[in-house]
Parts: structure tokens; C-alpha cells; sequence
């Protein structure tokens, strides 16, 4: 009897967030036919990390490529909470902006969440309001948050069971962990969340069907943590001497894993996807135009 088990399903972010580009790409043409506005996305960089600095300039070239428009603001590493807010606000404010992002991480006197509250719930497409917070949790017409969004988005995709097993998320952040453990709740999953304090964390890993990994540590999560044929979603990216790593150990957890997403080209791409489709929703419903999102990319 052959008692191999079969290979790890690799769970590739790019051809799924392509799909949810193009139906991106239908609804901007449908929005601009009705209305002869382009939706707009204002990103809001502070300060001067690189990789924050790529990741703005990314999303302006989707926007572009969409059909979209974009508004980058930047902000010097000096900036403070009021100036950031007010800036905010006035783009809440502006009509021909439909979407706000700041990026994240913010330098350390800035109160991130005054500074996510000014967004408010109609613009926030990123998803980090306490509003948006609010509808995630109890499953209501939202915005998600970005990352977990594009993770549930991931797990629909490609038929990932998730109602009655175990998930395991590791990271409790505001735009991270804490968003990903109410999708996952919603979703029927028993969720647990482990964090910095969590004492008996690859024992608590052993017990997961699913494991997120949001914890912003390169490698963090090793193969003897894995249950045999778990679901293993890598949600960081953190610089590394050899490239871009996430905070599984790709090439240790793969033998063990059921289904498992590689970093790059697994949950990042979900996330920019998950954005742009929220900017194009928020201005469709701003401006008040339907635009239908396809079943195709589920
Ligand atoms: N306000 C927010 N800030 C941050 C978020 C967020 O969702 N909202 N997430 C990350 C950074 N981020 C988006 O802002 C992001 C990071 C990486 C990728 C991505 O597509 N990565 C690619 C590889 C890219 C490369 O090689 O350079 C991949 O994983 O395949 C998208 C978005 C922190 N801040």
C-alpha cells in the first residue's frame, strides 16, 4: 500500500489577485462610463523607510494601471499627530478622493489611531477604523482589513475548509492578527490567538488545521510545530540577506503542510488586491453607481 501522503498544495496569491484586478478594471470603466469620475485612492506615507516607500508607490501604479487615480502624501519622519490628522481629515473631506491608507508603520510620536479614526468609515478601504472593526466582526457589509481580507479571500479561493476546525493565529495586531481572528470567527472557525506572552506556543501550533502567521519575525514558525497536512498562511514579509522572507519557514514547514503560501507571491499580492477592490467599491458607492463584483475570483 502506497502510504505517501500527496504533495503540499502551494497557495499562489498571484493568479487569484488577478482575477480580482481585471473585475477591478470592468467596475472602474463602469464607474467612469456613469459618472466621468475616476476613482481616487490617497495614500499617506510618513517618514522615510524604503520598503513603505515602495509599497505607496506600488499602489499608485496600480491605481494607474486600473484606470484610477491616485494622491500620494508624504510626511517627514518629524511629523507630528496634528498635522497628520488634519491632513487626514481633509482628504475625508475632498469629494474626488472615494479611499485613504496611511501607510503603516508610523514613526513612533504619531498615535496611529487618532490618526485611523480621522480616515472615517467611508473612505477607510484599508480597513483600520474601529467602525471597520466593528463590521468585520460581526460579518456585516464592510471594509476589511487588507492582509486578512486577502488571506479569507485566499481561503475561498481555493476551498480551504474552515468552519468547525482549529485555527491558530499568531500576532494580535490592530491590522493583522486581531482582524484575521474575526474573519476567521466568522467564518466558523474555532479561533485562538497567540501572542509575545503566549508561554507553550509551538505546542499551541501543533493543534491547529490552520495556522496564520502574522508576528513580523523572519522564520518564526518551524516544521515541528505543524500538525501533518495543516494550512499554513504566511502573512509577513520581512527583509532578509537573501531576499524577502515570510514568517514561516517556507522550506522546514513544507513537507508537513496540507496547503501553504510561499512569500513573495502568496498573501502579498492578496493585499494590494483586497485594497484596490475596496477603493473601487467605496467610490461606486459614493458616487452611486452598481458595479457588480464577479463571482469568479469568489
Ligand atoms: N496601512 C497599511 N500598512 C501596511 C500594510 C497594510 O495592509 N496597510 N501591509 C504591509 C505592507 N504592504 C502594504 O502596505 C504590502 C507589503 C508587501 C506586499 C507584496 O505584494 N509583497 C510581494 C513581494 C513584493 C517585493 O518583492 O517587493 C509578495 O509578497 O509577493 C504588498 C503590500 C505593512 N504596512
Amino acid at each position: 500500500m502506497n502510504e505517501q501522503a500527496d504533495a503540499p498544495v502551494i497557495l499562489k496569491g498571484k493568479p487569484v489577485a488577478d482575477l480580482i484586478l481585471e473585475n477591478c478594471r470592468q467596475r472602474v470603466r463602469q464607474i467612469v462610463d456613469a459618472t466621468g469620475v475616476q476613482p481616487c485612492l490617497a495614500t499617506v506615507l510618513t517618514g522615510s523607510d524604503p520598503a513603505s516607500q515602495k509599497y505607496v508607490d506600488r499602489k499608485a501604479k496600480l491605481c494607474q494601471d486600473l484606470g484610477m487615480k491616485s494622491i500620494k502624501v508624504t510626511f517627514p519622519e518629524t511629523t507630528t499627530t496634528e498635522e497628520l490628522v488634519a491632513k487626514t481629515r481633509e482628504l475625508a473631506e475632498d469629494p474626488a478622493v472615494h479611499g485613504i491608507l496611511l501607510q503603516h508603520p508610523m514613526p513612533g510620536q504619531i498615535d496611529e489611531r487618532a490618526a485611523f479614526e480621522a480616515i472615517g468609515p467611508a473612505k477607510d478601504v484599508d480597513g483600520v477604523t474601529f467602525y471597520s472593526f466593528g463590521t468585520m466582526t460581526y460579518g456585516l457589509a464592510g471594509f476589511d482589513s487588507a492582509t486578512p481580507g486577502g488571506i479569507m479571500r485566499l481561503i475561498r479561493h481555493y476551498k480551504v475548509p474552515v468552519e468547525g476546525r482549529h485555527a491558530v493565529v499568531i500576532g494580535r495586531s490592530v491590522i493583522l492578527g486581531k482582524p484575521m481572528a474575526m474573519l476567521l470567527l466568522d467564518a466558523n472557525a474555532t479561533v485562538t490567538i497567540c501572542h509575545s506572552r503566549t508561554t507553550n506556543l509551538p505546542e499551541v501550533v501543533r493543534q491547529a488545521d490552520i495556522v496564520v502567521a502574522a508576528v513580523g519575525k523572519p522564520n518564526f514558525v518551524k516544521g515541528d510545530w505543524i500538525k501533518p497536512g495543516a494550512v499554513i498562511l504566511d502573512a509577513g514579509f520581512n527583509p532578509g540577506p537573501k531576499g524577502n522572507v515570510g514568517d514561516v519557514d517556507y522550506d522546514d514547514c513544507l513537507p508537513r503542510s496540507g496547503m501553504i503560501t510561499p512569500v513573495p507571491g502568496g498573501v502579498g499580492p492578496m493585499t494590494l488586491a483586497v485594497l484596490m477592490e475596496q477603493t473601487v467599491t467605496g467610490a461606486a458607492r459614493q458616487l452611486g453607481v452598481e458595479t457588480a463584483r464577479e463571482p469568479a475570483a469568489v
